[in-house]
């Protein structure tokens, strides 16, 4: 397989390629995220995560490119990162005790071809005490992550139940990308 390039500064989906064992190589991206403009939060993750792999630096002609970007949706919102704690201690009172979606949009450009899809999760938020929410901004696990929590850290206690994929939450479906890749290159 021809190298597959990584344009994203997320720990997260690192981490998530290399727990399946999907070799990398980790860029930056030249793209600014412009939240704005967009009236469907699915054509809005698709069209960040390309703008992403489309702008992946020092990438070798050739090679496989992969941009995501994650977003959580309630009541037709999008929330992303908060900028502060104020807007953090917001989003988690919003979710609390509700249904939210988190969606990723991913873009793959591989052998010429832009493979965009995305995924959504089903999340449902326990009811969450002021208390809880204080202690949790003041860990600072929210603040570099779309709706203010993280299900692999210490939001794992306010999630009920998901529907869907854990690794898309996380912030890339790592089964979808596996499928479609093996699709593209053919594999399977
Ligand atoms: C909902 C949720 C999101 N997140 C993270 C995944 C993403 O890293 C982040 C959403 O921000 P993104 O803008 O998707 O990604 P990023 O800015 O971290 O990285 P880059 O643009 O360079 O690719 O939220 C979690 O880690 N856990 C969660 O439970």
């Amino acid at each position: 397989m021809a190298g597959l390039y990584l344009a994203s500064q997320s720990p997260r989906r690192t981490e998530l390629l290399t727990q399946v064992g999907i070799d990398h190589i980790v860029v930056s991206s030249a793209y600014e995220e412009a939240n704005k403009g967009y009236d469907n939060p699915i054509e809005m993750v698709k069209e960040q995560a390309l703008g992403k792999a489309r702008a992946a630096v020092g990438v070798p002609e050739g090679s496989i490119v992969l941009g995501a970007d994650t977003i959580v949706v309630l009541d037709n919102q999008v929330l992303g990162k908060p900028h502060d704690e104020s807007e953090a201690r917001h989003m988690l009172e919003r979710l609390s005790g509700q249904v939210h979606s988190v969606i990723t949009g991913v873009a793959l450009l591989i052998k010429g071809q832009e493979i965009v899809f995305h995924n959504e999760t089903k999340v449902y938020f326990k009811k969450l005490a002021p208390f809880e929410i204080e202690s949790y901004i003041g860990s600072g696990e929210p603040m570099d992550k779309a709706g203010a929590y993280g299900i692999q850290g210490k939001g794992a206690l306010w999630v009920e139940k998901i529907e869907g994929s854990y690794t898309n939450v996380v912030g890339l479906p790592v089964e979808h990308v596996y499928d479609e890749l093996c699709k593209a290159l053919g594999a399977k």
